[in-house]
């Protein structure tokens, strides 16, 4: 099968060259209610069509025609999808994909009146802790509170140790007002803590000038990736990245006009990544790139694993061997449930392992959105970046000092996660606790959601190790696959939309991350709390008996 991007000009609409293939997928781009859809149909082609149409015969002989979406008056914009960036058009991000606008849709129909099987929506497709009522921790909350309120520092409602970092980090800003520009990497004294935090996590040094804060880590990754030169003797770079992997990476590789190497982990052998494997990723594409860059993401999403110490030496062995940069996601390192697992950053391991591999470059990224913090929205992160050779610093900084600041509240979220009271400060004793009641509840769903679903029919499930995810594998019946083709769907969407439909359960198709040809998986996260997470188990199991018996 062909993929053919429509492109609109002003009047009619154009189909991409056909010729020689007899089915077509047909995607266009259109906006409805201020989102972006993506609308997909798989089409046969009929021998006469070969040329460019606007109007062709799809099976049962029915004729479409292509209904170019414009209005009238979209038609006169100089802006047309056929001129911008085609990169843009390209990319996708399951995880706000169609099944997620859908479940907006439904929650506004069920607000209206319209009957549902169920009553409200389970967002279980995005890893936003605090969406799914996890509480935020005092202690970060405070802080925030007294930097962007100064005058609370009065206050005997809030602990000595808080106001003691909070004057701090006023003292460190401009006119000590938290709404102005920080430095282009951050304040430095919030890049001190973090590389202290380094420092007391990997027993190695680390120096704070590495070390650059970020709204959230997406900007970090997005800006390493976007540091690759495009061409290289007329090839394009290339990024390897997990299958199945969080797809902001392939939507950043797609938006920058990148190739992606995918590299399969080894569903098998608990989603563990395979040298060898590495190595025929690199090796099928050939000359179709230049691999430049190896992401890893540990511990996994979707997938749920840590990686073992002795496959980090394999990857770093592997990147050394073929010059890549190393990208390690560790935005989870604090979310690991199995008492053997244990997280080893990479730095460490580099380290560790001594000449040449311990200078070899490394990007390392972290974020306040994940762990116990939970914080999304504030937009908190940093990348530390080792043994980069000086004039390509000074370039990254110079594209750094352009974006001029990251937000001041994500700068103190980071504050928080990496400068916690200590053992005696006043906040101490309520911080551990929250901390250990966040980091045991999600042991304890991950556990749960990993039990039921290991009994459901035609599951595979690994055990979730770490992270906020589970990837199950689901054998669909072939009859629920015929009904998914007739759909023009691909059969882990048709189980999804069946579920949210039904359940109001949101979930993401693996399609979305990546998954081995003719397998079918899907994400959710463990996040719901404990009775939420009962009643979607619940009504998972009987929406999976009821498909399993309908298709069987
Ligand atoms: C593996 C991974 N990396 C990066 C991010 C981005 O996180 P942030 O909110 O810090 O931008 C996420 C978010 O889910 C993630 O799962």
């Amino acid at each position: 099968m062909q993929k053919i991007r429509i492109l609109y000009n002003n009047s009619n609409m154009m189909l991409g060259t056909i010729a020689g293939c007899n089915k077509i997928q047909v995607s266009s781009l259109f906006l409805k209610n201020n989102v972006i859809r993506r609308s997909y149909s798989l089409f046969n082609v009929s021998e006469k069509q070969h040329q460019n149409v606007s109007s062709f015969t799809i099976r049962r002989n029915i004729t479409a025609t292509c209904i170019n979406p414009y209005a009238a008056e979209d038609q006169r914009k100089f802006l047309q999808l056929n001129n911008i960036n085609p990169n843009f058009v390209e990319m996708e991000y399951a995880v706000r994909g169609p099944l997620f606008v859908r479940a907006g849709e439904i929650e506004k129909e069920l607000k209206s009146g319209v009957w549902k099987p169920f009553d409200y929506v389970i967002r279980a497709n995005i890893g936003d802790c605090q969406a799914m009522g996890q509480r935020p921790i005092t202690f970060l909350r405070q802080l925030l509170n007294l930097t962007f309120a100064p005058e609370l520092l009065e206050s005997p409602d809030f602990p000595d140790d808080v106001k003691d970092r909070a004057e701090e980090i006023l003292d460190a800003c401009q006119g000590m007002s938290i709404g102005s520009y920080t430095d282009s990497a951050g304040l430095e004294i919030v890049r001190r803590q973090v590389a202290k935090y380094i420092e007391n996590r990997d027993c190695l040094a680390c120096d704070w000038r590495n070390v650059f804060l970020t709204s959230g880590a997406t900007p970090g990754i997005k800006r390493i990736i976007s540091l690759l030169k495009c061409d290289i003797d007329g090839k394009k770079p290339g990024v390897m990245v997990p299958i199945p992997q969080y797809p902001l990476y392939s939507a950043t590789i797609a938006e920058y006009g990148m190739e992606k190497i995918g590299y399969y982990l080894e569903e098998e052998t608990g989603w563990s990544l395979n040298p060898e494997e590495l190595k025929r990723a690199i090796d099928d594409c050939g000359t179709k790139c230049m691999p430049r860059v190896i992401v890893v993401i540990n511990p996994g999403n979707p997938t749920g694993q840590v990686l073992t110490r002795n496959n980090i030496e394999e990857i770093i062995k592997f990147a050394y061997t073929n010059k890549l940069l190393i990208m390690a996601d560790e935005v989870y390192q604090p979310n690991i449930y199995d008492e053997k697992a244990r997280f080893y950053s990479f730095k460490k391991v580099m380290h560790d392992m001594g000449s040449p591999y311990d200078s070899m470059e490394l990007v390392s990224f972290m974020s306040a959105s994940k762990g116990f913090l939970g914080e999304c929205g504030i937009r908190g992160g940093y990348y530390e970046i080792i043994n980069v050779c000086p004039e390509v610093m000074a370039a990254l900084w110079k594209s750094i000092t352009a974006s001029l600041c990251s937000t001041t509240a994500g700068q103190v979220a980071i504050s928080a996660l990496v400068n916690p009271p200590e053992q005696f400060e006043p906040s101490y004793e309520q911080y551990m606790c929250e901390r250990d009641e966040v980091l045991s509840s999600l042991k304890e769903r991950a556990e749960f959601m990993y039990e039921t679903l290991s009994k459901f029919e035609g599951y595979q499930v690994n055990p979730i190790q770490g992270a906020m995810y589970v990837f199950p594998k689901i054998d669909i019946p072939v009859k629920a696959a015929v009904a998914a083709k007739e759909r023009n769907m691909p059969a882990d969407t048709f189980y999804a939309t069946e579920l949210l439909e039904k359940t109001g359960i949101c979930i993401v198709p693996g399609s979305g991350f990546g998954q081995k040809p003719f397998t079918n998986h899907f994400r959710s996260t463990i996040l719901p709390q404990i009775p939420a997470l009962k009643v979607m188990m619940d009504r998972f199991k009987k929406f999976h008996t009821t498909f399993m018996n309908k298709y069987k």
